[in-house]
């Protein structure tokens, strides 16, 4: 695989194709999502040169990490504030099924990504092979939960069939956005994607799931040689 070096990390350049291409979709007057993640990364660079030759958008982003990057761009922001719908998202993946359902989460963004992944006409996944799977749970699932009982809400978790392991970072607990905790639940694969998100989401402390069940509309895959644009017509993988 090709790699790209990118400060102190080492990106696939499979990844900068598919964020990159991702941006021909956008086009002048729209209000679109902003994922997060080291694919969508290139999507808002490539953005910020757009922009930088007239294009006129408005972006909501789906964490701090994006916020900052956007601004950095020069990319104009918004808010559900002002915004019911947004005309385009655009975000990443860990996970895709040949259904285009997703996991994500793996960067701690999900309870912001579902919002602009769901509230939008149209919703584009950025990814590289390597996230193309036949079945999904392979990454661990991750959960954001409230800090408040989480020994609890872990124990409800793993009723459910998977080993729940809280999210650290630096040995500190991860501390999402929204100020919660992350769970990445182990599950020796999920055969029924659907009504996992809705039992877990009954558990009293869940707040959200990271598994995005029929949402996508479009996934551009980066490859060793090019992208791929994949539509539900055509089976993943
Ligand atoms: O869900 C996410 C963040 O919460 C990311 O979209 C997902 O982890 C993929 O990231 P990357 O593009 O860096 O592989």
């Amino acid at each position: 695989m090709i790699k790209l070096e990118r400060g102190n990390r080492v990106d696939s350049l499979a990844k900068k194709w598919a964020g990159e291409k991702a941006a021909e979709y956008i086009q002048d007057g729209m209000t679109i999502g902003l994922g997060t993640g080291s694919t969508v990364y290139w999507t808002i660079l490539k953005l910020g040169e757009l922009i930088s030759q007239g294009l006129q958008i408005k972006a909501i982003p789906s964490s701090v990490e994006t916020e900052r990057l956007a601004k950095k761009a020069g990319i104009p922001l918004t808010t559900f504030s002002e915004v019911n719908m947004l005309d385009l998202s655009i975000d990443g993946a860990d996970e895709v099924d040949a259904m285009f359902n997703l996991i994500k989460g793996g960067g701690g963004a999900l309870v912001r990504e579902k919002f602009i992944d769901t509230f939008t006409r149209k919703f584009i996944v950025v990814v590289d092979e390597s996230k193309l799977v036949s079945k999904l749970g392979s990454f661990p699932l991750p959960v954001e939960i409230i800090p408040f009982g989480w020994k609890v809400t872990c124990r409800s978790l793993a009723e459910l069939g998977c080993t729940p392991v809280l999210r650290k970072r630096n040995d500190e607990r991860f501390i999402s956005d929204n100020g919660n905790y992350i769970v990445d639940c182990h599950f020796t694969g999920i055969d029924a994607p659907a009504s996992l998100h809705s039992r877990l989401k009954q558990l009293l402390g869940v707040v959200e799931t990271g598994l995005f069940i029929d949402v996508t509309d479009l996934v551009i895959v980066g490859k060793p040689d090019g992208v791929e644009v994949v539509s539900p017509t055509k089976n993943l993988p």
